[in-house]
C-alpha cells in the first residue's frame, strides 16, 4: 500500500501524527493510498522552511524563476501516462479525460505562469514635476487549497503564479483526491526545486486546512472549493486585512434561443451538462429553451444523454466514470430524490444499470434530467455537482436574462444563439464571471477567471493572477 507523504523543506516525509487516512478508488471502492493526516508541527516546519527560503526564491530573476516552472511542466509532460492514470484512480473520472484534459492542463499551467512572469510589468505615470511608478513584490509566504474534481489542474492552476511571482507555497490538496499532488512533489525533487519554495501538506479541510488559514503567517489564501468553507476563509481572513481569492460554487445557466444551431447545441450542452460526472464547477446545470423549440430541443437532447456510456473510468470509451465518493454519491442521489418531490418529472437516469467484475462496488450514476421543476425549488437553486440537470422553458429574451439570473451563484453561463447582437446584449447583462458563447470551457488562461454573488470573491488567470499574489508600492519622484 502506497504511504502518501507531506512534501517538506525539498522532502518527502511522514506525519508527526503517524495517523494516516484512506485513499479509495471510487471506481471499485477499493483502498490504494493512504493520506497523511498532517497537523500543526507539520505545518511549524512548512512555514519555517517556506519563509527560510523567501529570501532566495524571491531574489532570483523572474527568468530564473520561470526555468523551474518549466522544468515541472517538463515533467508533468513525461510522467503523463502515470499522472493520468492516478488521476482517474483518485477520482473516478475517465482516463481519457486525465489524458487529454487535466494532465496537459496542468503541464500548460506551469508553461503559462513561467512566460507570463517575463512579461509581467508595472505602471509607471509621468507628471509635470514628478514620475510615479510602482513595484510589486511578492507577498511572502502564502496558502493555496484546491478541491477534488480537477485536482491537479487546479492545484497547479495556483501554484504556479504564486511561485512565478517570487512567494513560497504552503498548499492543500483535497484529501479525497491527493495523489497526483504526492506525485507533483517528487516532479518538484526531480526538478531540484529549491527546498522550502513549496510544501505540500495533506490531510483534511477542518484540521490542516482550518490550520493553515487560521495562521497568521499566511500572507494570502488562494482558495477553491464550496461557497460555505469559503465563507469560513473570508470570515478569518477578514481581521487579519489578508488577501482572498476565493473561486466557489456554481449552479450555471445555459440559454437555448429558438435561433440556435440545434445540433451544435444539443452537443455543447451534453458536453457542458455531463463532463467529469457534472463534477465541474462550469458545468450547465439549469438549461432554459426556448418554448418554440423547447420539444425539439429535449427529444434530441435526451436522445443523446441516454446514448452516454457510463462505466469503468479506464476504458477508453466510456464517456462517464464514477462519481468522486460514496459520500457525494448518496448527496447527489438526495436531490434526485428531492427533485421528483419537488414536482420534477425525470426525463432519463433511472435506467437499470448494474456494472460488474471489479466495478460492482463503485459509485456510479447514470445522468439525470428532469424537466417542470419550478424556478424557486431547491434543486434549482442549490448545487449539485453531479450528473444532474434540468429543462425549463422561457419566452423572449427579457424572460431569458430574469431566470438566467434568479440564482445565489454567478459563475458561468452559456448563451446559444445565431444572433450576435442578442449574444453581446445578453453577455453584457448576464449576473455571471464567465459567458460562454455556443461553447463551452473554451479556456484561454490569459482571461480574468472567476465567479460573481456566491461563486467568489476575485479573478485568476493571466495578469490578475499575478496581481493578486503580489503587493503594488509607488515610489514618487520629484524632478
Ligand atoms: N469556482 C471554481 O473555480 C471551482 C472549481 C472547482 C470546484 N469548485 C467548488 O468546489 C466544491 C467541491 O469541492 P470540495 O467538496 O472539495 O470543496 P470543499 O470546500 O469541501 O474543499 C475544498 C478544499 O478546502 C479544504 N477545506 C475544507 N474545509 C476547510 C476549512 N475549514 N479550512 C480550510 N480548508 C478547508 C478541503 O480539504 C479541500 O482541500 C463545489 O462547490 C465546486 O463548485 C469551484
Ligand atoms: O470545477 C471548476 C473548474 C475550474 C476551472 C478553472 O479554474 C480553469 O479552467 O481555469
Amino acid at each position: 500500500m502506497e504511504m502518501i507523504a507531506n512534501y517538506i523543506n525539498g522532502e518527502l516525509k511522514p506525519p508527526h501524527s503517524s495517523d494516516y487516512l484512506d485513499d479509495v478508488n471510487p471506481a471499485t471502492a477499493e483502498i490504494f493510498a493512504k493520506i497523511p493526516l498532517s497537523d500543526e508541527e507539520d505545518l511549524q516546519d512548512a512555514i519555517t522552511s517556506a519563509e527560510k527560503a523567501f529570501k532566495e526564491w524571491s531574489g532570483l530573476s523572474a527568468k530564473e524563476r520561470a526555468d523551474y516552472l518549466m522544468k515541472i511542466a517538463e515533467l508533468i509532460q513525461e510522467n503523463l501516462e502515470e499522472l493520468a492514470m492516478a488521476e482517474s484512480m483518485d477520482t473516478g473520472k475517465p482516463i481519457q479525460l486525465a489524458k487529454t484534459v487535466d494532465i496537459p492542463r496542468a503541464a500548460s499551467n506551469m508553461e503559462f505562469f513561467a512566460h507570463a512572469i517575463t512579461q509581467f510589468s508595472s505602471e509607471s505615470h509621468a507628471g509635470k514635476d514628478s514620475i510615479n511608478y510602482s513595484l510589486r513584490k511578492p507577498l511572502g509566504v502564502v496558502a493555496c487549497i484546491s478541491p477534488w474534481n480537477l485536482p491537479l489542474y487546479l492545484f497547479t492552476w495556483k501554484i504556479a503564479p504564486a511561485l512565478a511571482s517570487g512567494n513560497c507555497v504552503i498548499a492543500k490538496p483535497s484529501e479525497i483526491t491527493p495523489y497526483t499532488a504526492y506525485l507533483f512533489s517528487k516532479i518538484c525533487v526531480e526538478a531540484g526545486l529549491p527546498k522550502g519554495v513549496l510544501n505540500i501538506l495533506h490531510g483534511t479541510g477542518p484540521e490542516i486546512g482550518n490550520a493553515i488559514v487560521q495562521n497568521k503567517k499566511i500572507k494570502a489564501v488562494s482558495f477553491t472549493g464550496g461557497t460555505a468553507t469559503g465563507r469560513k476563509i473570508a470570515e478569518i481572513s477578514a481581521p487579519m486585512f489578508r488577501k482572498v481569492s476565493l473561486e466557489l460554487g456554481g449552479k450555471n445557466p445555459a440559454l437555448v434561443f429558438a435561433d440556435c444551431d440545434l445540433d451544435k447545441t444539443v452537443e455543447g450542452l451534453v458536453r457542458a451538462s455531463f463532463t467529469n460526472q457534472g463534477e465541474i464547477c462550469l458545468c450547465a446545470s439549469r438549461i432554459y429553451i426556448e418554448d418554440s423549440i423547447y420539444e425539439d430541443f429535449k427529444a434530441r437532447f435526451i436522445d443523446k444523454v441516454k446514448a452516454l456510456k457510463v462505466g469503468d473510468p479506464l476504458i477508453q470509451s466510456n464517456n462517464m466514470g464514477a462519481l468522486v465518493s460514496s459520500q457525494h454519491l448518496e448527496k447527489v442521489k438526495n436531490y434526485i430524490a428531492l427533485a421528483k418531490e419537488e414536482g420534477g418529472q425525470l426525463l432519463c437516469g433511472d435506467e437499470a444499470f448494474e456494472l460488474e467484475g471489479n466495478n460492482k462496488q463503485g459509485y456510479f450514476l447514470r445522468p439525470h434530467v428532469f424537466e417542470n421543476l419550478p424556478i424557486q425549488c431547491r434543486t434549482n437553486q442549490e448545487e449539485i455537482f453531479g450528473p444532474v440537470v434540468s429543462l425549463s422553458r422561457f419566452e423572449g429574451e427579457e424572460e431569458a436574462l430574469v431566470l438566467a439570473n434568479e440564482s445565489e451563484y454567478g459563475l458561468a453561463s452559456t448563451i446559444w444563439t445565431t444572433d450576435l447582437s442578442r449574444a453581446h446584449r445578453i453577455g453584457a447583462q448576464i449576473e455571471t464571471g464567465i459567458v460562454w458563447v455556443n461553447c463551452w470551457m473554451n479556456r484561454d488562461l490569459r482571461t480574468p477567471f472567476g465567479g460573481m454573488k456566491n461563486s467568489g470573491l476575485g479573478r485568476e488567470g493571466g495578469l490578475e493572477a499575478l496581481r493578486f499574489f503580489t503587493e503594488p508600492k509607488n515610489i514618487c519622484i520629484q524632478f
